[in-house]
């Protein structure tokens, strides 16, 4: 990835779940360093600010669809899905910093549209595969999965002009431990792989990274990263907003973003779901940007 300029661009997003404070994520981010620290590693950055959240009059209102606040995260994700699009026209790479998890809809959006088959590594305690049919919540973070893969209300898949974003086999899940029936339904029905948190117990971090990469090479000509925090154990990063226990540690997520940055396949990258208030000491924002600079090539010695 050496050599080339990347593109920050800031989603302040907290519409698509219920607790504020995640809008403060892609500040607490670059609050931590993460310019400086990409600066260092020899990147030209270009930050080009944030997009733009409505703020609702009401909050929480279902306009249709079991679907909470969905005007305003499909209007945020539109003009997301413009602005990066625009930035990798102009040869950047893109680095996303959220923000709640509803905004991988216009990072998809703006990502897939520029390759046949766009192959997506998704690290999150969640599947993220709901629809307004199978929520439990009516959260649109909890929905961005099933969106991309062209299944949900059309004003969410239709984002971007375009449907499908991305194909089941492309995509590959870890670090699961939480899903909703729909959602195992759905992983089954579409042959979804899936390292969950057993596999990660049983093979290890190094061989379920093997295995991953593999698994999202094969037949595409780009790889997006969602990194969601709550991967990782509460332990290691509190500030989120739907922490689950029992996730992976910082050091193996460490590793897994250097087997990433070894095999330098990724072309995007995306870091949601910091939130500063659920936070202690900006200790998951500095953990992103930690895990970001292993991503980008950093190196001990
Ligand atoms: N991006 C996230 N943190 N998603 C959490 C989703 C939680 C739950 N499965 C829901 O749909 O409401
Ligand atoms: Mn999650
Ligand atoms: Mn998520």
């Amino acid at each position: 990835m050496n050599n080339k300029r990347i593109s920050i661009i800031g989603v302040p997003m907290d519409l698509g779940q219920r607790r504020r404070g995640v809008d403060m994520g892609p500040s607490a981010i670059r609050y931590a360093g993460v310019v400086e620290r990409l600066e260092n590693l020899g990147y030209e950055v270009n930050d080009r600010g944030d997009v733009e959240i409505g703020r609702p009059e009401k909050y929480d209102v279902v306009e249709e669809g079991n679907l909470k606040d969905l005007k305003e995260v499909v209007k945020a994700n539109q003009v997301l899905s413009d602005k990066i699009t625009k930035a990798v026209d102009e040869g950047d790479f893109p680095l996303i910093l959220g923000g709640d998890h509803s905004i991988a809809i216009g990072t998809l959006a703006g990502v897939a549209n520029k390759c046949e088959n766009l192959g997506v590594i998704w690290f999150d305690a969640h599947g993220d595969l709901n629809t307004g049919d199978t929520s439990p919540s009516g959260n649109i973070h909890g929905m961005p999965l099933a969106v991309s893969l062209g299944i949900g209300h059309p004003s969410l898949t239709e984002i971007g002009g375009y449907a499908p974003k991305i194909k089941p086999e492309n995509l590959v899940i870890v670090g699961a431990r939480s899903l909703d029936e729909g959602e195992r339904e759905l992983i089954r029905e579409k042959g979804i792989k899936v390292f969950t948190m057993h596999e990660i117990d049983r093979m290890g971090m190094t061989k379920v990274m093997e295995e991953a990469i593999e698994h999202v090479s094969k037949n595409t000509d780009s790889v997006h990263l969602s990194l969601d925090l709550d991967a990782l154990d509460p332990h290691d990063a509190p500030g989120v907003g739907t922490p689950v226990i029992g996730g992976t540690s910082y050091r193996e997520t460490h590793l897994a973003m250097e087997m990433l940055a070894e095999r330098n396949l990724l072309t995007s990258v995306e870091f949601v779901e910091v939130n500063p208030i659920l936070d202690s000491k900006n200790q998951t924002a500095e953990a992103a940007v930690g895990l970001i600079g292993s991503l980008f090539g950093e190196k001990l010695l």
